[in-house]
């Protein structure tokens, strides 16, 4: 037997059964859901087995039954079935404010983020650690970072936008071009600066990414093997430099670099510290990277199907405005509302998930209004269309480039792109929001008003100058992930 038949042997004997033994526990655990959520109305059908049809039609247009939900009158939750569970979807801002005060024995973030994600079962992205480190240390850290990252994100954008001084109109590929920039400026502040350069650590992250897009959490499929050698071989890579980084903090070495890094080395001892740091770098990869770049893509297609008189121009006179008194600095960048604003409203109508703060409850609750959550029921916040309401936002459906552009006065933060609220849920809320936001909001105010300022940007012709259509992936969205943008240098 040759090992091609080696490997059919492995599928048929191992994958096949451990699909069906996956599908008939599914099965089990979600027709017993179904009885003690009998009380919460369905969007599509609720009983056996048609409830699979519901499930089928939530992933292929989630939505549908988010708005159908959303918007069926008087509803403050309701229930949608995915292919594994049911999940219950709280509406108003009301009942939002007060699931986001629920203490973490009563609701918790980390058991329906460990359950959902599947490198859960590679033995990769066990420890949450690296979570803490961002809110705190990334976050105060920024003024000190701020001018490594401008001088990265600018290198970056030359190499990936216009290598060549010509001011011709360039085709770039958008989501490629922005996932190069981002991916080597987030981990200019995650690595430092000569590793995030580095062309063999930047392909495994990558490679590292995209297997995890397509794992499906079956053990023996070639993602699995993939993301396993992947993680070993970055491993390697970073060992070399997690034991200098030691020694330079054992030896007192005055000049400490400021990357995560640094500081995952040293709070971290032990015969594996060597292998959780990997694993906190790799997480961090993944959570920063794939959301900033495709974040960043939408409001890129935003801005190349904009107005450039009613749009563009007036962003381009405020930075350069705020520049000539400033340069850039981070205080500049807090200056620049319209780019804040730009960015705000480009998360608010092409949001990356339309379903947020997912949580699993775990003692029985009875919300003010009246309604009742038995333990162990996945919860999760409709936010896509919260932030189509008319009743929270003017002609919502229009992209309103300065929605968000306040005067400086009490209350204006409130409007500021990191800032979430009830009403505004793309960074999620509360325990559960985004602790790399204040990074991410940076980074992409920088790249945003760096882009403005010397590029012209559009579609090409055979796009009609119209922004391609959206792909959604259950209750995700992804911009088009093949669309192309013309950039040109500004004359
Ligand atoms: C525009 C870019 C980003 C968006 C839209 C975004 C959005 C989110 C959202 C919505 C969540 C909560 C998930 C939920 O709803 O339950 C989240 C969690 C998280 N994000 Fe971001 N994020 C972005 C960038 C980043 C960056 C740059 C970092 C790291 C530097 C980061 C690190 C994390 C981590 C570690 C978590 C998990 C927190 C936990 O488990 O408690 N994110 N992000």
């Amino acid at each position: 037997m040759d090992s091609e038949d080696n490997y059919e042997v492995t599928h048929s004997t191992v994958i096949i059964p451990l699909v069906l033994i996956v599908f008939i526990a599914s099965l089990v655990q979600i027709q017993r859901r179904q009885a003690d959520l009998s009380h919460i109305p369905t969007i599509g059908p609720s009983s056996f087995p048609f409830y699979y049809i519901g499930a089928i039609r939530f992933f292929f247009n989630a939505t549908w039954a988010l708005q159908e939900g959303y918007h069926r009158s008087g509803l403050a939750a309701f229930k949608v079935a995915q292919l594994t569970r049911w999940i219950v979807v709280i509406t108003g801002s009301e009942l939002i404010e007060e699931l986001r005060k629920l203490p973490e024995d009563a609701l918790s973030y980390s058991d329906a983020t460990i359950k959902a994600d599947q490198l859960t079962l590679t033995g990769i992205l066990t420890d949450p650690s690296h979570v803490a480190l961002l809110s705190t240390q990334l976050t105060r850290t920024l003024p000190l970072v701020f001018p490594e990252l401008r001088d990265e994100m600018v290198a970056a954008f030359s190499d990936a936008i216009l290598k060549e001084p010509t001011s011709e109109w360039t085709a770039v590929s958008a989501v490629n071009g922005m996932t190069e920039i981002i991916s080597r400026v987030c981990n200019r502040v995650i690595v430092g600066p000569q590793t995030c350069r580095e062309p063999e650590f930047s392909a495994l992250n990558k490679q590292f990414i995209r297997d995890k897009t397509k794992y499906l959490g079956i053990l023996p499929t070639p993602q699995y093997i993939g993301l396993r050698a992947h993680a070993k071989r970055i491993r390697q890579l970073l060992d070399f430099k997690v034991k200098r980084r030691r020694q330079k903090l054992e030896s007192s070495d005055s000049e400490h670099r400021h990357d995560l890094l640094s500081l995952l080395v040293a709070k971290s001892s032990g015969p594996h510290a060597s292998r959780d740091i990997t694993h906190s770098i790799l997480a961090l990869n993944l959570q920063a990277v794939p959301t900033t770049s495709l974040t960043f893509t939408h409001a890129l297609y935003h801005l190349a199907s904009a107005s450039s008189s009613d749009v563009v121009q007036p962003m381009r006179d405020e930075i350069e405005a705020v520049l000539r008194q400033e340069g850039w600095t981070l205080n500049a960048l807090e200056r620049m509302r319209k780019v804040d604003s730009f960015l705000k409203e480009s998360m608010r109508i092409s949001g990356l998930h339309a379903l947020t703060m997912q949580c699993i409850s775990r003692t029985d609750y009875t919300f003010s209004d009246g309604t009742h959550v038995p333990a162990r029921t996945h919860l999760a916040v409709a936010c896509g269309p919260m932030h189509l309401d008319p009743a929270k936002y003017t002609s919502p459906q229009t992209f309103d480039a300065t929605r968000f552009v306040r005067g400086s006065g009490e209350g204006a933060s409130r409007y500021q792109l990191a800032t979430t609220t009830a009403d505004f849920l793309a960074w999620g809320h509360g325990r559960a929001g985004c602790p790399g936001r204040f990074f991410a909001a940076v980074l992409m105010k920088l790249m945003l008003a760096h882009m403005v300022l010397q590029y012209d940007v559009r579609f090409g012709d055979g796009a009609g100058g119209a922004r391609p259509r959206d792909c959604w992936v259950g209750p995700e969205r992804f911009p088009d992930l093949s669309a192309e943008v013309m950039f040109r240098r500004r004359r």
